[in-house]
């Protein structure tokens, strides 16, 4: 049984995994990119970590896989720029033997929403170029919400070594010590933590048996919620306000201006509730540049109102207190490592600070500053920001006290944040439910203790006989 048991849907294919596996690709098929990460397993005690590493990367150029479904050529020859890369990465004797797994995210969820067959044919199409490649092709599939959040939580408690430190005596008498995962995408988000209190909505809970003990997971992914959809529907609730087919939004820098098309923009599953058909066509966006009009306008997208739990984070969904430390990557890491708000000891007081100047500086400036950021990026600093702040102070709940236990990961140890390393490990067994048995002395130590123990029972038999012999001597000599 796989160590992730109750994720039964892990199951890519019933394929036998290579018999020599020495490295594994994943391809993580998001809403904006494609990317493939290559992993490899730990050479048999060279590896003083232990740990499989990622060895290698490649984001596919595009705007992630749906573009299958509109340029399936092109779309297909830039995947394989990536692939080739893995190709001159990986030993060509260790290729045939090479797993290769394709996880869809949020954006594959929202089009399948849209329109399944398309979902299917995307899938299919992008399999038939994975085909092409040496490699063991194990099939490619849209993972779930709960699967991104459980699998991005492996990841990052794996690299960190937190199951290992955990699955010794003392780890498991003590309560486990691992790290919350907040993961940020550009369709959808992920919070996923240990909770040592009950866990009232079963479709929140998950249960792990990792190296011998076990965990009580919370995870939810909140679908529209990654930070491209939220500006989108951002955006869509002003366009009832458009006056002239333009929008002044707070969220962009002041003198910043961007068109964009209605039939684009509510395009989105995300935006069904907030369409209007009075719309015009075309909206020209003009930002404004502030902070707190900004945050207003986010915190449109959560409601808050109801909750038939005891307790609930937004849209009426239960989450359990938030316990230990956090680590947030994807999105949170990018947007606050271009803020230069990673820093641990920075409070939230001070970020907040920090976005609200960055907002309020003139688009001209941003600009002149960061000529190589991509525009599309640079652009959206200020409202990503603030949609960050939100998500994790009205959201989930993080303040001032508890904003100190978030920790903004890019790479632990050299392999990216995400889900993927998560995904691949479980697909190949890479981490047992149970402790393999090892016995509590080496060989050499037990036969040692062995001499000594005997030596010892050699020493006592003989004071014992020779203590026995003396008062019978002394009683003969004093008849
Ligand atoms: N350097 C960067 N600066 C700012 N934003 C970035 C940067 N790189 C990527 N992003 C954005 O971060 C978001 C998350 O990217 P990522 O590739 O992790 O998510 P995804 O896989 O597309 O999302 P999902 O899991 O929701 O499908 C996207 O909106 C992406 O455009």
């Amino acid at each position: 049984m796989g160590a992730v048991a109750l994720i039964t849907t892990a199951v890519v294919q019933n394929k036998p995994l290579p018999k020599n596996m020495k490295y594994g690709i994943v391809l993580d098929a998001g809403s904006s990119h494609t990317s493939v990460y290559i992993y490899e397993w730990p050479a048999e005690k060279e590896n003083d970590t232990g740990v499989v590493q990622q060895i290698d990367a490649c984001k596919v150029d595009g705007n992630g896989i749906s573009s299958y479904a509109h340029d399936p050529p092109v779309a297909g020859l830039s995947l394989q720029k990536c692939m080739d890369k893995a190709r001159e990465v990986i030993p060509e004797q260790q290729q045939r033997e090479t797993p290769v797994y394709l996880g869809a995210t949020a954006g594959m969820r929202l089009l399948r929403l849209n329109n399944a067959t398309l979902a299917d044919e995307v899938l299919s199409s992008v399999g038939s170029t994975l085909r092409s490649y040496p490699f063991e092709f194990q099939g490619a599939r849209i993972i779930t919400g709960q699967e991104e959040g459980a699998y991005g939580w492996i990841t990052i408690n794996y690299l960190l070594g937190n199951f290992l430190e955990n699955s010794g005596w003392l780890g498991r008498l003590k309560q486990s010590a691992t790290f919350g995962a907040l993961d940020l995408g550009g369709a959808s988000t992920q919070i996923t933590f240990v909770s040592k209190k009950e866990i009232e909505s079963q479709e929140n809970s998950l249960h792990f048996r990792l190296y011998g003990k076990s965990y009580d997971v919370y995870t939810h992914s909140y679908l529209c919620y990654g930070k491209d959809q939220a500006l989108r529907r951002q955006i869509a609730y002003t366009i009832p306000d458009a006056n002239n087919s333009t929008i002044l939004d707070p969220c962009f820098n002041s003198g910043y201006r961007r068109n964009t098309s209605t039939k684009d923009l509510y395009s989105s599953p995300c935006i069904a509730q907030q369409r209007i058909s009075t719309a015009p066509s075309n909206i020209e966006i003009k930002g404004t540049g502030n902070y707190q009009l900004c945050k207003q306008k986010v915190e449109m997208i959560f409601n808050k109102t109801q909750c038939t739990y005891s307790q609930c984070s937004f849209n009426g969904i239960f989450q359990p207190n938030l316990e230990g430390e956090f680590g947030a990557f994807s999105a949170y890491y990018f947007v606050m490592d271009f803020l230069k708000l990673t820093n641990e000891k920075i409070s939230l007081e001070r970020v907040k600070e920090a976005v609200k100047t960055h907002c309020s500086r003139p688009w001209e400036e941003v600009l002149k500053e960061f000529p190589k950021i991509k525009e599309k990026y640079l652009s959206e600093y200020c409202f990503s920001g603030t949609y960050i702040l939100s998500l994790l102070e009205n959201g989930f709940g993080f303040n001032s006290e508890n904003w100190k236990d978030i920790s903004f990961l890019g790479k632990i140890k050299g392999s990216d944040a995400g889900w993927t390393l998560g995904y691949m490990l479980n697909l190949t067994n890479m981490i047992p439910a149970e402790l393999p048995y090892s016995p509590p002395l080496s060989h050499g130590s037990y036969i040692g203790l062995m001499v000594f123990f005997s030596i010892l029972l050699v020493f006592i038999i003989l004071t014992c006989w020779l203590s026995l012999r003396k008062p019978k001597c002394l009683q003969k000599g004093i008849i």
